[in-house]
């Protein structure tokens, strides 16, 4: 786990530098050390009958994005993690891109969280695992999350941009419509997780997870 909370750290400088802020200004916000909802998650899919996969269009992950400032995903061996390019005038469908496993690659998916902070500078990417397609997919799949959170206590007050002018930034910000969170809310990281939760945290009446959202 702190080893992924280094490797987080690396990749929010540089998200730091990108965006012209100090070059702390997102690993300060994520001190170890200080009680957070980051999870390191061992994951499982079980095998299927190879004489019946071809028959099943039940997705091993329906589509969805992380809550978090970013998610690391490490796949070993059997592939299906598909993201979701984001559509354009020429082509306004969704198109789903296949991610191919890397050896000792890494996938690093933007979360809601920092989605939101960035006011859509940043846009998090909504993924899902496919049913298996082929005889090897359809045996049984490993695969490892790393959901970085800032520390719980952490305000997240949404980061003016340069390009904060005109009705299209106006309109990327809209955290109402995509979130269902107003961009002025000043909510803390934990509460952002809890409102993210919501509905599955008081259907379940247990302690949330991310995978709850991963398997809705
Ligand atoms: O198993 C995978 O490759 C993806 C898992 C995932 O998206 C999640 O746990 O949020
Ligand atoms: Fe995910």
């Amino acid at each position: 786990m702190k080893s992924c909370h280094a490797l987080g750290a690396k990749l929010l400088e540089s998200f730091a530098l990108d965006m012209g802020l100090a070059t702390d200004f997102f690993t300060s916000k994520h001190n170890y050390d200080q009680q957070q909802s980051s999870v390191l998650r061992l994951l499982y899919y079980p095998s299927i009958n190879s004489n019946e996969f071809s028959s099943n269009t039940n997705m091993r992950a329906g589509s969805h994005s992380d809550y978090g400032t970013c998610t690391f995903l490490f796949q070993k061996d059997i592939g299906g993690l598909q993201i979701l390019l984001p559509s354009t005038l020429s082509d306004p469908g969704p198109t789903w891109l296949d991610v191919p496993v890397i050896e000792d690659g890494i996938l690093v998916n933007v979360g809601d969280l920092f989605d939101f902070w960035t006011g859509g500078k940043f846009k998090s990417t909504q993924h899902r695992v496919v049913a298996p397609r082929t005889a090897a997919e359809a045996q049984g799949r490993f695969s490892i999350a790393y959901f970085l959170h800032p520390a719980d206590s952490e305000r997240l007050v949404q980061i003016p941009l340069e390009s904060d002018t005109g009705l299209d930034a106006k309109d990327e910000r809209s955290a109402l419509r995509r979130f269902g969170i107003p961009a002025d809310a000043e909510l803390t990281a934990k509460e952002w997780l809890l409102r993210r939760l919501g509905p599955t945290y008081s259907e379940r009446k247990a302690a949330p997870t991310q995978m709850g959202d991963v398997v809705a």
